[in-house]
Protein backbone atom coordinates (compact mmCIF):
# COMPACT_ATOMS: atom_id res chain seq x y z
CA UNK A 1 0.00 0.00 0.00
CA UNK A 2 1.31 3.70 -0.63
CA UNK A 3 0.26 6.92 1.04
CA UNK A 4 -2.56 8.49 -0.90
CA UNK A 5 -1.11 10.99 -3.71
CA UNK A 6 2.51 9.73 -4.07
CA UNK A 7 3.83 8.39 -7.10
CA UNK A 8 5.26 5.41 -7.10
CA UNK A 9 8.10 4.38 -10.19
CA UNK A 10 6.88 2.30 -13.13
CA UNK A 11 9.49 -0.43 -11.36
CA UNK A 12 7.76 -0.49 -8.17
CA UNK A 13 4.45 -1.04 -9.61
CA UNK A 14 5.42 -3.78 -12.18
CA UNK A 15 7.30 -5.35 -9.02
CA UNK A 16 3.71 -5.26 -7.47
CA UNK A 17 2.10 -6.04 -10.53
CA UNK A 18 4.22 -9.15 -10.90
CA UNK A 19 3.14 -9.96 -7.05
CA UNK A 20 0.02 -10.79 -8.24
CA UNK A 21 0.49 -13.19 -10.48
CA UNK A 22 -1.24 -16.63 -10.58
CA UNK A 23 -2.25 -20.15 -12.30
CA UNK A 24 -5.41 -20.99 -13.82
CA UNK A 25 -5.08 -24.63 -14.12
CA UNK A 26 -4.42 -27.05 -17.11
CA UNK A 27 -6.65 -27.90 -20.08
CA UNK A 28 -6.55 -30.45 -23.25
CA UNK A 29 -7.42 -29.06 -26.54
CA UNK A 30 -7.32 -30.61 -30.01
CA UNK A 31 -3.38 -29.41 -30.74
CA UNK A 32 -4.74 -27.88 -34.09
CA UNK A 33 -6.00 -25.05 -32.33
CA UNK A 34 -2.84 -25.14 -29.81
CA UNK A 35 -1.30 -22.68 -31.76
CA UNK A 36 -0.19 -19.60 -29.45
CA UNK A 37 -1.01 -21.44 -26.28
CA UNK A 38 1.66 -21.99 -23.73
CA UNK A 39 2.61 -25.70 -23.62
CA UNK A 40 2.10 -27.60 -20.12
CA UNK A 41 3.69 -31.13 -20.92
CA UNK A 42 6.86 -32.00 -22.07
CA UNK A 43 6.67 -33.46 -25.99
CA UNK A 44 8.98 -36.30 -26.51
CA UNK A 45 9.85 -38.60 -29.57
CA UNK A 46 7.16 -41.66 -30.09
CA UNK A 47 9.62 -42.91 -32.28
CA UNK A 48 13.09 -42.42 -33.70
CA UNK A 49 13.77 -39.53 -36.01
CA UNK A 50 13.87 -40.02 -38.80
CA UNK A 51 12.08 -43.39 -38.17
CA UNK A 52 13.58 -45.35 -40.91
CA UNK A 53 16.96 -44.67 -43.03
CA UNK A 54 15.12 -42.01 -45.06
CA UNK A 55 16.36 -41.92 -48.97
CA UNK A 56 16.54 -37.99 -49.06
CA UNK A 57 17.21 -37.32 -52.94
CA UNK A 58 15.13 -39.65 -56.04
CA UNK A 59 17.86 -41.96 -57.78
CA UNK A 60 19.05 -45.16 -57.43
CA UNK A 61 20.14 -47.21 -54.28
CA UNK A 62 23.29 -49.24 -54.69
CA UNK A 63 26.05 -51.32 -52.29
CA UNK A 64 28.71 -48.64 -52.10
CA UNK A 65 31.21 -51.33 -52.11
CA UNK A 66 30.33 -52.68 -55.54
CA UNK A 67 30.79 -49.25 -57.03
CA UNK A 68 34.14 -48.99 -55.31
CA UNK A 69 35.05 -52.25 -56.63
CA UNK A 70 34.85 -50.47 -60.26
CA UNK A 71 31.40 -51.81 -60.99
CA UNK A 72 29.38 -48.45 -62.97
CA UNK A 73 26.53 -50.67 -64.45
CA UNK A 74 23.65 -51.60 -62.10
CA UNK A 75 20.49 -53.49 -63.56
CA UNK A 76 17.75 -51.96 -61.76
CA UNK A 77 15.41 -54.52 -60.36
CA UNK A 78 12.24 -52.89 -59.33
CA UNK A 79 10.91 -49.47 -57.41
CA UNK A 80 11.08 -48.52 -54.03
CA UNK A 81 8.54 -45.77 -53.60
CA UNK A 82 8.18 -43.41 -50.02
CA UNK A 83 5.47 -44.98 -48.24
CA UNK A 84 6.24 -49.08 -49.57
CA UNK A 85 7.30 -51.94 -47.53
CA UNK A 86 10.95 -51.92 -47.76
CA UNK A 87 12.68 -54.03 -50.63
CA UNK A 88 15.54 -55.95 -50.82
CA UNK A 89 18.21 -55.74 -52.87
CA UNK A 90 18.12 -58.98 -54.83
CA UNK A 91 21.98 -59.28 -56.14
CA UNK A 92 24.55 -57.07 -54.98
CA UNK A 93 25.66 -56.09 -58.69
CA UNK A 94 22.28 -54.71 -59.10
CA UNK A 95 20.39 -51.56 -57.80
CA UNK A 96 17.11 -50.43 -56.96
CA UNK A 97 15.46 -47.27 -58.17
CA UNK A 98 14.60 -45.00 -54.70
CA UNK A 99 12.07 -42.54 -54.09
CA UNK A 100 12.56 -39.30 -51.68
CA UNK A 101 10.81 -40.09 -48.28
CA UNK A 102 11.31 -44.00 -48.99
CA UNK A 103 12.98 -46.38 -46.77
CA UNK A 104 16.26 -47.23 -47.94
CA UNK A 105 16.09 -50.81 -49.84
CA UNK A 106 17.94 -53.34 -47.52
CA UNK A 107 21.25 -54.78 -49.02
CA UNK A 108 22.03 -51.31 -50.03
CA UNK A 109 23.87 -47.94 -48.95
CA UNK A 110 23.96 -45.15 -50.36
CA UNK A 111 21.70 -43.35 -53.16
CA UNK A 112 22.73 -41.90 -56.23
CA UNK A 113 20.44 -38.81 -57.29
CA UNK A 114 18.84 -38.92 -61.31
CA UNK A 115 21.30 -35.82 -62.37
CA UNK A 116 24.21 -38.32 -61.91
CA UNK A 117 22.73 -41.63 -63.60
CA UNK A 118 21.60 -42.11 -67.10
CA UNK A 119 19.24 -44.79 -67.55
CA UNK A 120 19.03 -46.78 -70.82
CA UNK A 121 16.80 -50.34 -71.21
CA UNK A 122 16.57 -51.12 -67.88
CA UNK A 123 20.49 -49.87 -66.70
CA UNK A 124 21.73 -47.58 -64.73
CA UNK A 125 24.98 -45.97 -66.22
CA UNK A 126 26.69 -44.08 -62.78
CA UNK A 127 28.79 -40.79 -63.64
CA UNK A 128 30.42 -39.74 -60.63
CA UNK A 129 33.18 -41.05 -60.04
CA UNK A 130 33.18 -41.16 -56.19
CA UNK A 131 30.06 -42.67 -53.84
CA UNK A 132 30.02 -42.60 -49.69
CA UNK A 133 28.18 -44.86 -47.56
CA UNK A 134 25.38 -43.66 -46.81
CA UNK A 135 25.22 -40.45 -48.92
CA UNK A 136 21.89 -39.30 -49.24
CA UNK A 137 20.18 -41.14 -46.69
CA UNK A 138 18.76 -39.24 -43.94
CA UNK A 139 19.98 -41.93 -41.04
CA UNK A 140 17.40 -43.42 -38.71
CA UNK A 141 17.42 -41.74 -35.50
CA UNK A 142 19.89 -38.59 -36.80
CA UNK A 143 18.33 -35.87 -35.55
CA UNK A 144 16.33 -37.17 -32.14
CA UNK A 145 16.18 -40.40 -30.27
CA UNK A 146 13.07 -42.38 -28.91
CA UNK A 147 11.33 -40.55 -26.03
CA UNK A 148 13.82 -37.38 -26.43
CA UNK A 149 11.78 -34.03 -24.99
CA UNK A 150 11.60 -32.54 -28.38
CA UNK A 151 9.71 -29.62 -26.91
CA UNK A 152 9.68 -28.55 -23.59
CA UNK A 153 6.78 -27.66 -21.20
CA UNK A 154 5.89 -23.82 -21.21
CA UNK A 155 6.84 -23.32 -24.34
CA UNK A 156 4.33 -21.05 -26.29
CA UNK A 157 3.80 -23.28 -29.06
CA UNK A 158 4.01 -22.08 -32.31
CA UNK A 159 3.08 -23.29 -36.15
CA UNK A 160 7.07 -25.09 -35.83
CA UNK A 161 5.40 -26.63 -32.37
CA UNK A 162 2.10 -27.47 -34.32
CA UNK A 163 4.06 -29.61 -36.77
CA UNK A 164 6.17 -31.73 -34.27
CA UNK A 165 2.72 -32.39 -32.08
CA UNK A 166 1.45 -33.61 -35.67
CA UNK A 167 4.65 -36.10 -36.25
CA UNK A 168 4.35 -37.53 -32.69
CA UNK A 169 0.79 -38.34 -33.11
CA UNK A 170 -0.20 -35.62 -29.96
CA UNK A 171 -3.56 -35.17 -31.20
CA UNK A 172 -4.82 -33.73 -27.89
CA UNK A 173 -2.21 -31.44 -25.99
CA UNK A 174 -2.11 -29.93 -22.56
CA UNK A 175 -2.00 -26.28 -22.26
CA UNK A 176 -2.45 -23.45 -19.79
CA UNK A 177 -5.87 -22.48 -18.63
CA UNK A 178 -5.87 -18.81 -19.47
CA UNK A 179 -7.67 -16.14 -16.94
CA UNK A 180 -11.09 -15.13 -17.61
CA UNK A 181 -11.14 -11.11 -18.62
CA UNK A 182 -13.77 -8.22 -18.44
CA UNK A 183 -12.76 -5.05 -20.33
CA UNK A 184 -14.88 -2.63 -18.67
CA UNK A 185 -15.32 1.00 -20.09
CA UNK A 186 -17.05 4.01 -18.50
CA UNK A 187 -18.07 7.91 -19.78
CA UNK A 188 -21.30 8.61 -20.83
CA UNK A 189 -19.27 9.98 -23.26
CA UNK A 190 -18.94 7.45 -25.17
CA UNK A 191 -21.27 5.24 -27.80
CA UNK A 192 -20.70 2.29 -29.51
CA UNK A 193 -18.86 1.76 -32.88
CA UNK A 194 -22.10 1.76 -35.19
CA UNK A 195 -23.39 4.78 -33.61
CA UNK A 196 -23.53 8.61 -34.55
CA UNK A 197 -21.77 10.25 -31.99
CA UNK A 198 -23.86 13.58 -30.55
CA UNK A 199 -21.11 16.69 -30.78
CA UNK A 200 -20.64 15.73 -27.12
CA UNK A 201 -19.75 12.04 -27.67
CA UNK A 202 -16.99 10.01 -29.16
CA UNK A 203 -16.97 6.30 -30.11
CA UNK A 204 -15.43 3.45 -27.55
CA UNK A 205 -12.25 3.13 -29.00
CA UNK A 206 -10.22 1.63 -25.80
CA UNK A 207 -12.03 -1.80 -24.99
CA UNK A 208 -11.60 -2.38 -28.11
CA UNK A 209 -8.22 -1.36 -28.63
CA UNK A 210 -7.41 -4.06 -25.42
CA UNK A 211 -9.46 -6.30 -26.52
CA UNK A 212 -7.53 -7.12 -30.12
CA UNK A 213 -4.00 -6.82 -28.13
CA UNK A 214 -5.91 -9.60 -25.45
CA UNK A 215 -6.41 -11.86 -28.35
CA UNK A 216 -2.67 -11.87 -29.64
CA UNK A 217 -2.10 -14.02 -26.69
CA UNK A 218 -5.26 -15.60 -27.01
CA UNK A 219 -7.41 -14.06 -24.38
CA UNK A 220 -11.14 -13.87 -25.54
CA UNK A 221 -11.87 -11.11 -23.10
CA UNK A 222 -15.76 -10.42 -22.87
CA UNK A 223 -16.67 -6.39 -22.90
CA UNK A 224 -18.73 -3.74 -21.03
CA UNK A 225 -19.43 -0.59 -20.61
CA UNK A 226 -21.30 0.94 -17.24
CA UNK A 227 -22.11 4.58 -17.34
CA UNK A 228 -21.30 7.14 -14.80
CA UNK A 229 -23.22 6.34 -12.23
CA UNK A 230 -22.31 5.39 -8.98
CA UNK A 231 -25.16 2.53 -8.75
CA UNK A 232 -24.90 0.91 -11.65
CA UNK A 233 -20.95 0.66 -10.85
CA UNK A 234 -21.35 -0.52 -7.71
CA UNK A 235 -24.06 -3.32 -9.04
CA UNK A 236 -22.47 -4.26 -12.37
CA UNK A 237 -19.19 -4.48 -11.04
CA UNK A 238 -19.63 -6.92 -8.10
CA UNK A 239 -21.26 -9.22 -9.82
CA UNK A 240 -18.11 -9.03 -12.59
CA UNK A 241 -15.56 -9.82 -9.59
CA UNK A 242 -17.54 -12.75 -9.22
CA UNK A 243 -16.84 -14.25 -12.53
CA UNK A 244 -13.84 -13.38 -13.69
CA UNK A 245 -10.30 -13.21 -12.98
CA UNK A 246 -9.37 -9.95 -14.15
CA UNK A 247 -11.34 -6.76 -14.42
CA UNK A 248 -9.64 -4.61 -16.84
CA UNK A 249 -11.21 -1.20 -16.82
CA UNK A 250 -10.36 1.89 -19.00
CA UNK A 251 -11.62 5.67 -17.95
CA UNK A 252 -12.60 6.89 -14.55
CA UNK A 253 -9.46 6.85 -12.38
CA UNK A 254 -8.61 10.43 -12.25
CA UNK A 255 -9.22 13.38 -10.65
CA UNK A 256 -12.36 14.41 -12.29
CA UNK A 257 -16.07 14.60 -10.69
CA UNK A 258 -17.02 11.17 -12.09
CA UNK A 259 -14.19 9.30 -12.05
CA UNK A 260 -15.96 7.28 -9.47
CA UNK A 261 -13.82 4.05 -10.07
CA UNK A 262 -11.69 4.40 -7.01
CA UNK A 263 -14.22 5.28 -4.66
CA UNK A 264 -16.14 1.67 -5.87
CA UNK A 265 -13.68 -0.35 -5.65
CA UNK A 266 -12.50 0.20 -1.95
CA UNK A 267 -16.52 0.13 -1.21
CA UNK A 268 -16.34 -3.29 -2.63
CA UNK A 269 -13.33 -4.05 -0.49
CA UNK A 270 -11.05 -4.50 -3.55
CA UNK A 271 -7.57 -4.05 -2.33
CA UNK A 272 -5.66 -1.13 -3.58
CA UNK A 273 -2.43 -2.48 -4.48
CA UNK A 274 -1.43 1.22 -6.14
CA UNK A 275 -2.96 4.46 -7.55
CA UNK A 276 -0.94 6.25 -9.76
CA UNK A 277 2.50 5.77 -11.13
CA UNK A 278 5.52 7.75 -12.36
CA UNK A 279 4.93 8.06 -15.71
CA UNK A 280 3.53 9.41 -18.85
CA UNK A 281 1.12 8.38 -20.43
CA UNK A 282 -0.90 6.31 -17.79
CA UNK A 283 -0.43 8.10 -14.36
CA UNK A 284 -3.02 7.59 -13.07
CA UNK A 285 -3.11 3.85 -13.11
CA UNK A 286 -4.71 2.19 -10.22
CA UNK A 287 -4.36 -1.57 -9.64
CA UNK A 288 -5.96 -4.17 -6.93
CA UNK A 289 -7.24 -7.37 -6.20
CA UNK A 290 -9.77 -8.70 -4.16
CA UNK A 291 -10.01 -12.70 -3.43
CA UNK A 292 -8.81 -14.37 -6.72
CA UNK A 293 -10.04 -11.21 -9.23
CA UNK A 294 -6.83 -8.78 -10.03
CA UNK A 295 -7.83 -5.54 -11.49
CA UNK A 296 -5.97 -3.37 -13.75
CA UNK A 297 -8.03 0.04 -13.85
CA UNK A 298 -5.95 2.25 -16.63
CA UNK A 299 -6.86 6.13 -17.56
CA UNK A 300 -9.19 6.71 -20.26
CA UNK A 301 -6.38 8.40 -22.25
CA UNK A 302 -6.53 5.83 -25.42
CA UNK A 303 -2.61 5.71 -25.07
CA UNK A 304 -2.45 5.56 -21.62
CA UNK A 305 -4.95 2.53 -21.45
CA UNK A 306 -2.74 0.71 -24.52
CA UNK A 307 0.39 1.64 -23.15
CA UNK A 308 -0.50 0.48 -19.42
CA UNK A 309 -1.50 -2.96 -20.85
CA UNK A 310 1.51 -3.52 -22.79
CA UNK A 311 4.00 -2.79 -20.09
CA UNK A 312 1.47 -4.11 -17.17
CA UNK A 313 -0.82 -6.44 -18.07
CA UNK A 314 1.24 -8.64 -20.86
CA UNK A 315 3.88 -9.14 -18.37
CA UNK A 316 1.68 -9.87 -15.37
CA UNK A 317 -0.51 -12.56 -18.16
CA UNK A 318 3.62 -14.20 -19.18
CA UNK A 319 3.94 -14.64 -15.20
CA UNK A 320 1.10 -15.99 -14.75
CA UNK A 321 1.34 -18.72 -17.24
CA UNK A 322 5.03 -19.10 -16.95
CA UNK A 323 6.47 -18.55 -20.25
CA UNK A 324 7.78 -15.37 -22.39
CA UNK A 325 5.26 -13.30 -24.30
CA UNK A 326 6.84 -10.37 -25.27
CA UNK A 327 10.40 -10.58 -25.48
CA UNK A 328 12.66 -8.00 -23.58
CA UNK A 329 13.27 -6.02 -26.84
CA UNK A 330 15.33 -2.56 -27.02
CA UNK A 331 16.22 0.22 -29.87
CA UNK A 332 18.38 2.98 -30.11
CA UNK A 333 17.03 6.40 -30.04
CA UNK A 334 17.67 8.21 -33.62
CA UNK A 335 17.76 11.81 -32.73
CA UNK A 336 17.85 13.58 -29.58
CA UNK A 337 14.77 13.97 -27.15
CA UNK A 338 14.16 16.45 -24.14
CA UNK A 339 11.72 15.09 -21.85
CA UNK A 340 11.77 17.58 -19.04
CA UNK A 341 8.77 15.82 -15.81
CA UNK A 342 9.75 14.21 -13.55
CA UNK A 343 8.05 10.77 -15.27
CA UNK A 344 9.18 7.42 -16.67
CA UNK A 345 7.84 8.49 -20.45
CA UNK A 346 6.50 5.96 -22.68
CA UNK A 347 7.96 7.67 -26.29
CA UNK A 348 5.88 7.01 -29.03
CA UNK A 349 8.20 5.86 -31.82
CA UNK A 350 8.68 4.63 -35.19
CA UNK A 351 10.66 1.68 -35.91
CA UNK A 352 13.37 0.89 -38.77
CA UNK A 353 15.69 -1.74 -38.97
CA UNK A 354 18.94 -0.69 -40.41
CA UNK A 355 21.18 -3.31 -40.73
CA UNK A 356 19.93 -5.19 -38.01
CA UNK A 357 19.73 -2.14 -35.48
CA UNK A 358 16.10 -1.17 -34.72
CA UNK A 359 16.66 2.71 -34.85
CA UNK A 360 13.48 3.91 -33.23
CA UNK A 361 12.30 7.60 -34.55
CA UNK A 362 10.35 9.89 -32.05
CA UNK A 363 6.64 10.35 -33.57
CA UNK A 364 5.45 11.72 -29.71
CA UNK A 365 2.19 13.27 -31.27
CA UNK A 366 -0.15 15.49 -29.45
CA UNK A 367 -0.51 13.54 -25.96
CA UNK A 368 -2.02 10.82 -24.67
CA UNK A 369 -5.61 11.34 -25.93
CA UNK A 370 -4.22 11.26 -28.89
CA UNK A 371 -5.22 8.09 -30.40
CA UNK A 372 -4.29 8.38 -33.99
CA UNK A 373 -0.79 8.95 -33.26
CA UNK A 374 -1.07 4.71 -32.67
CA UNK A 375 -1.34 4.20 -35.85
CA UNK A 376 1.89 6.10 -36.93
CA UNK A 377 3.95 4.23 -35.13
CA UNK A 378 5.45 0.82 -33.88
CA UNK A 379 5.77 0.85 -29.98
CA UNK A 380 7.42 3.09 -27.07
CA UNK A 381 10.77 3.36 -25.88
CA UNK A 382 10.96 3.62 -22.00
CA UNK A 383 12.77 6.58 -21.01
CA UNK A 384 13.56 7.01 -17.54
CA UNK A 385 12.34 9.52 -15.11
CA UNK A 386 15.45 10.55 -13.58
CA UNK A 387 16.71 12.20 -17.01
CA UNK A 388 15.75 15.26 -19.19
CA UNK A 389 17.90 15.06 -22.33
CA UNK A 390 18.18 11.82 -24.26
CA UNK A 391 20.26 11.34 -26.45
CA UNK A 392 20.58 10.59 -30.61
CA UNK A 393 22.14 6.85 -30.04
CA UNK A 394 21.49 5.69 -27.05
CA UNK A 395 19.91 2.44 -26.28
CA UNK A 396 16.62 2.29 -24.16
CA UNK A 397 13.62 -0.92 -23.31
CA UNK A 398 11.37 -0.81 -26.34
CA UNK A 399 7.96 -2.37 -26.16
CA UNK A 400 6.65 -2.84 -29.80
CA UNK A 401 2.79 -3.47 -30.82
CA UNK A 402 3.77 -4.12 -34.19
CA UNK A 403 7.05 -5.79 -36.03
N1 LIG B 1 -6.80 17.68 -12.58
C1 LIG B 1 -6.29 16.59 -13.17
N2 LIG B 1 -6.91 16.10 -14.27
C2 LIG B 1 -6.40 14.98 -14.88
C3 LIG B 1 -5.26 14.34 -14.35
C4 LIG B 1 -4.65 14.89 -13.18
O1 LIG B 1 -3.65 14.38 -12.67
N3 LIG B 1 -5.18 16.02 -12.66
N4 LIG B 1 -4.79 13.21 -15.02
C5 LIG B 1 -4.88 13.32 -16.44
C6 LIG B 1 -4.32 12.09 -17.02
S1 LIG B 1 -2.65 11.94 -16.94
C7 LIG B 1 -5.10 11.15 -17.59
S2 LIG B 1 -4.42 9.78 -18.31
C8 LIG B 1 -6.57 11.27 -17.59
C9 LIG B 1 -7.15 9.95 -17.15
O2 LIG B 1 -8.48 10.17 -16.83
P1 LIG B 1 -9.45 9.00 -16.41
O3 LIG B 1 -8.70 7.75 -16.14
O4 LIG B 1 -10.30 9.51 -15.35
O5 LIG B 1 -10.19 8.80 -17.78
P2 LIG B 1 -11.54 9.46 -18.20
O6 LIG B 1 -11.60 10.81 -17.56
O7 LIG B 1 -12.65 8.56 -18.00
O8 LIG B 1 -11.25 9.63 -19.76
C10 LIG B 1 -10.10 10.28 -20.19
C11 LIG B 1 -10.25 10.53 -21.66
O9 LIG B 1 -10.26 9.28 -22.34
C12 LIG B 1 -11.48 9.14 -23.06
N5 LIG B 1 -11.93 7.74 -22.95
C13 LIG B 1 -12.29 7.12 -21.80
N6 LIG B 1 -12.67 5.85 -22.07
C14 LIG B 1 -12.55 5.69 -23.41
C15 LIG B 1 -12.80 4.59 -24.32
N7 LIG B 1 -13.25 3.41 -23.86
N8 LIG B 1 -12.57 4.76 -25.63
C16 LIG B 1 -12.10 5.96 -26.06
N9 LIG B 1 -11.84 7.05 -25.28
C17 LIG B 1 -12.07 6.88 -23.99
C18 LIG B 1 -12.45 10.08 -22.42
O10 LIG B 1 -13.44 10.49 -23.31
C19 LIG B 1 -11.56 11.22 -22.02
O11 LIG B 1 -11.30 12.09 -23.11
O12 LIG B 1 -7.02 12.29 -16.68
C20 LIG B 1 -6.35 13.52 -16.84
N10 LIG B 1 -7.00 14.51 -15.98
O1 LIG C 1 -1.06 9.92 -17.67
MO1 LIG C 1 -1.95 10.45 -18.81
O2 LIG C 1 -2.12 8.95 -19.43
O3 LIG C 1 -0.44 10.92 -19.47
O4 LIG C 1 -2.54 11.38 -19.84
MG1 LIG D 1 -11.34 11.31 -15.64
Amino acid sequence: MNDKGTLISVEDALDIVLGETRKFGIEEIDFKLSDGRILKEEIKADREMPPFDRVSMDGIALKSTVFKSGKRHFKIENIQAAGSKQLTLAHDENCLEAMTGAMLPLGTDAVVPYEQVSIVSGIAHVEVEDISHFQNVHKKGLDRQKNEVLIAKNTKISPAEIGVLATVGKAVVKVAVLPKVAIISTGDELVDVDQIPAPFQIRKSNVHTLDSLLKRFKLNADIFHISDDKEQLRKKISSLLKAYDVLMFSGAVSKGKFDYLPEILDELDVQKLFHKVRQRPGKPFWFGKKDETTFFAYPGNPVSTFVSCLKYFVPWLAKSLETDLQHESFAILAEDFPFLPELTYFLQVKIVNTEGKLMAFPKAGNGSGDLANLSRNDGFLELPSHRTEFKKGEVFPLIQYRY
